[in-house]
C-alpha cells in the first residue's frame, strides 16, 4: 500500500506528468491559416456597438427587468414571513396567525410564479427580436461588400458568424444585461435585507466577496480565449464541410474523401479541445465558487451562534438570516457564471464586428445614368489586387461603341476575367479610366451600371427556383409574357414546353434537373429580359458539346446585335464572330483586329489559331494524334 502511495506521488512529480497536467488548462494555439484571428474588442465597446439594435426594445426591457426584479422582493418577504412563523407562532405558542400566513404564502408564491412567466417570456421576446434586427442588418452589410471581401474569405466561416456568432451575442447584449441588471438589483435587496435583519452578522458575510470576484476574473479570461479557439474552429468546421460538399463529384472522383476527412477531422479534433478546456474551466468554477460560499456561511454561523448566545439575536432571526444568506449567494454565484458567459460570447462578438468593421472597397457615387447607349471606353487601365503586388493589367486601352463587340483572348492567367471585373465595378482600376458613355465608372451609382449590364458566366448561374423565377431574376417583376418571348428569343420556349410543369418546373439546385446547354439558354433569356446596354459573355459555350454550342450560337448572336458585347474566350470560333479580338499577355494587350486581321498578321493569334483548327482537323485521326496536338497547345499557352 505504501509502496503504492509512493508510486503516485512519484508519478505526480514527474515533468511530463505536471506538463500534461498544465496543458489541459492551456488552449492549443497551434496555427493553421484556415481562418484567422478576429482582433479582440473589449466587452464595454461590444456593448456599446450591438446596443443600437436593442435601443428600441428598451420599454420592454425595463418591464422586463421590472418583473425578474420584483421576485426578489416577494422572495424576502416569503423568508420574512418564514421568521414570523418560527418566533411569533412555533417558539410562543400563539396559532391564529397561522391562516393568514398560509393564505399570503400562497398569494406571493402565486405572484412569483406570474412575475417569473412574465419576466422570461419578454426578455426572450426582446432577445429573438434583437438577434433577427442584428442578422438582417449583418446580412444586408455583407450583401453591400465587394467582390474582394469574398475573394479573401471562406464561405463557410462566413454562414457560420451570421447564424452561430449572431445568437451567442445575444447572450451578451440582451440576456447578459438583463440578468446582470437583475442580479445586483437582488444584491441590492438581500444585503439591505441582511442588514435590516443584523447588520453585525451581514458585515461578516460580505467578508468573502472580493474573492468572487478575484475567482470569477482568472476564470473568465481563459474561457473568453477557449470559446474564441472553438468559434474559429467552429469556422472552419462550416468552411471545410462547404468546400467539400459543394464539390463532391470532383471529391469522389478523384477519391479525396480520405484528405477531405483527415482535414474536417483537424479542425473537429480542435474544436472538441477547445469545448473540453471550457468544460473543464466552468466545470472547476462551480465547485470552487461553492467552496467560498459555504466558507462565508460557516463564518456567518460561527458568529451568529455566538451572537445567539449572548442573548442579542433570536432563533428565528438567525435561521431567517442563513435563509436570506443562502439567497444572497445565489445572485453573487448567478453574477460569477454570467460574468463568464459574457467573455465567451463576446468571443463571437469579436467576429461579427470583424465583419461589421469591413469597408467596401468599391464605393458608392451618386451620379445615376439612364438608359446609356453602352459605349465602353478603357483608358490606360492598369490593375493591382488588394494585398497584392504583383501588376495584373498595364495600361490596357480599347473601346466598343454600341452594338459592336469585342472577344478577349489570351492564355490563362492573363487578366481576362480581371478585365471584367473592372468593367462590373467589383474593383476599381489603380490607375487610368473606364468610361460608360463618356461618365467615369466611379462616379456611377452601382446600381445605374449593374442594371445595364447583363452578364452570361462560364457556368451558367441557375438558382434552386422554376424556370419562370430564374429568367425573371434579369428583371424582378417581368410579367409571364415578357418571359415567355425572352424565352422564345432564347431557343428554350420548346424544352420549357415539355418539361413537366412547363415554366414552373423547379429546375432543381444549381439546374440539376436541366441539361448544360438548356442551362445555358435559359440564361442568354435571363440576359434578354434584363434590356440592357452591355453584355458580357464569359466562356458561354465552354463545356457545352458540338450541337449544343451550335444550339445558343444564334440565340447569342441575336442577343449581341445591340449592346456593346465584351466575349471572354479561349475557343477561337467563338472569337471570330467578334467585330474587334484584343490579345492579351501577361496583362497587356499585344495584338488587336479582326479575326482576319490577325490571321494575316501571322502573330501568336494565328499560330494558336492554327493549331486549333489542327485539332479540329485531327479529331478523326485518333486519340494518340490529339494529345500530340494538345501538348503543341499547351506548350504555346506556356509560351505566352
Ligand atoms: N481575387 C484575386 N486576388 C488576387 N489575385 C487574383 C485574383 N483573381 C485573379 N487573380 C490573379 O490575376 C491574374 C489574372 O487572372 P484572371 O482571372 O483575370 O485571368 P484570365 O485571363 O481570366 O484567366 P482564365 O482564362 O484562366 O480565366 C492571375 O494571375 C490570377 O492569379
Amino acid at each position: 500500500m505504501e509502496k503504492r502511495i509512493h508510486r503516485k506521488i512519484e508519478k505526480v512529480k514527474d515533468p511530463l506528468f505536471i506538463q500534461k497536467f498544465k496543458k489541459l488548462w492551456k488552449i492549443d494555439h497551434t496555427k493553421d491559416n484556415l481562418i484567422s484571428e478576429s482582433p479582440p474588442v473589449p466587452v464595454r465597446d461590444i456593448f456599446r456597438k450591438f446596443w443600437p439594435y436593442a435601443r428600441s426594445y428598451r420599454l420592454w426591457i425595463i418591464l422586463s427587468l421590472l418583473c425578474i426584479a420584483l421576485q426578489p422582493m416577494v422572495q424576502s418577504a416569503t423568508v420574512w414571513l418564514m421568521q414570523v412563523f418560527i418566533d411569533h407562532v412555533l417558539i410562543a405558542g400563539v396559532y391564529t396567525p397561522l391562516y393568514w400566513l398560509i393564505l399570503a404564502y400562497l398569494g406571493l408564491t402565486l405572484l412569483r410564479g406570474i412575475l417569473f412567466f412574465s419576466g422570461t417570456y419578454l426578455s426572450n421576446w426582446v432577445g429573438e427580436n434583437f438577434i433577427l434586427h442584428l442578422r438582417s442588418s449583418l446580412f444586408t452589410h455583407l450583401q453591400g461588400l465587394s467582390l474582394s471581401f469574398f475573394e479573401g474569405r471562406k464561405l463557410g466561416d462566413i454562414i457560420s458568424r451570421l447564424s452561430t456568432d449572431i445568437s451567442s451575442i445575444e447572450r451578451l447584449v440582451i440576456t447578459g444585461a438583463t440578468s446582470a441588471i437583475s442580479y445586483i438589483f437582488q444584491l441590492i435587496v438581500f444585503i439591505g435585507m441582511l442588514f435590516y435583519m443584523q447588520w453585525t452578522l451581514a458585515l461578516v458575510s460580505l467578508i468573502v466577496v472580493p474573492l468572487f470576484y478575484v475567482v470569477t476574473r482568472f476564470f473568465s479570461r481563459r474561457i473568453k480565449m477557449a470559446s474564441r479557439e472553438r468559434a474559429r474552429r467552429e469556422g472552419a468546421i462550416h468552411a471545410i464541410s462547404e468546400e467539400s460538399f459543394s464539390n463532391i463529384a470532383l471529391m469522389q472522383a478523384y477519391n479525396q474523401q480520405d484528405t477531405e476527412r483527415e482535414r474536417f477531422d483537424l479542425q473537429n479534433r480542435r474544436s472538441f479541445k477547445a469545448k473540453m478546456l471550457k468544460v473543464r474551466l466552468k466545470a472547476a468554477f462551480a465547485p470552487v465558487i461553492s467552496l467560498i460560499e459555504v466558507a462565508g456561511t460557516l463564518v456567518v454561523m460561527i458568529a451568529g451562534t455566538w451572537l445567539l448566545a449572548s442573548g442579542q439575536i433570536t432563533v428565528g432571526t438567525l435561521i431567517a438570516f442563513i435563509l436570506l444568506l443562502g439567497k444572497l449567494y445565489s445572485p453573487v454565484r448567478k453574477l460569477s457564471r454570467l460574468l463568464n458567459t459574457i467573455y465567451s460570447a463576446s468571443a463571437s462578438a469579436e467576429r461579427v464586428i470583424e465583419f461589421m468593421e469591413e469597408k467596401p472597397q468599391v464605393m458608392e457615387a451618386p451620379y445615376e445614368l439612364n438608359n446609356p447607349a453602352g459605349r465602353i471606353e478603357f483608358e490606360n487601365v492598369s490593375f493591382t489586387y488588394p494585398g497584392k503586388s504583383k501588376s495584373i493589367l498595364s495600361n490596357v486601352s480599347f473601346s466598343i461603341e454600341p452594338g459592336e463587340s469585342t472577344a478577349l483572348v489570351g492564355a490563362s492567367g492573363a487578366g481576362k476575367s480581371t478585365i471584367v471585373k473592372l468593367l462590373m465595378r467589383f474593383y476599381d482600376p489603380t490607375s487610368g479610366r473606364i468610361l460608360l458613355d463618356g461618365h467615369v465608372l466611379k462616379g456611377l451609382k452601382l446600381d445605374s451600371l449593374r442594371k445595364n449590364v447583363a452578364v452570361l458566366f462560364q457556368e451558367s448561374l441557375i438558382f434552386d427556383g422554376t424556370v419562370k423565377e430564374n429568367i425573371a431574376y434579369g428583371k424582378p417583376g417581368a410579367t409571364d409574357e415578357e418571359i415567355v418571348k425572352a424565352a422564345i428569343f432564347a431557343d428554350a420556349h420548346r424544352f420549357i414546353q415539355e418539361l413537366p410543369n412547363g415554366y414552373d418546373t423547379p429546375v432543381g439546385q444549381k439546374g440539376r434537373n436541366l441539361s448544360g446547354g438548356q442551362q445555358q439558354r435559359l440564361a442568354i433569356a435571363r440576359a434578354m429580359i434584363r434590356n440592357a446596354s452591355i453584355l458580357i459573355l464569359d466562356e458561354p459555350t465552354e463545356g457545352l458539346d458540338a450541337n449544343s454550342e451550335h444550339r445558343i450560337m444564334d440565340p447569342m448572336k441575336r442577343l449581341m446585335e445591340d449592346m456593346a458585347t465584351l466575349i471572354i474566350t479561349h475557343n477561337l470560333r467563338s472569337a471570330a464572330v467578334a467585330d474587334r479580338i484584343l490579345y492579351l499577355e501577361n496583362g497587356k494587350v499585344i495584338e488587336t483586329g479582326t479575326h482576319e486581321e490577325l490571321l494575316m498578321r501571322g502573330g501568336k493569334y494565328a499560330e494558336l489559331y492554327k493549331v486549333q483548327q489542327g485539332k479540329v482537323k485531327l479529331l478523326a485521326a485518333g486519340p494518340a494524334k490529339m494529345a500530340s496536338i494538345d501538348e503543341k497547345q499547351q506548350q504555346h499557352e506556356r509560351s505566352w
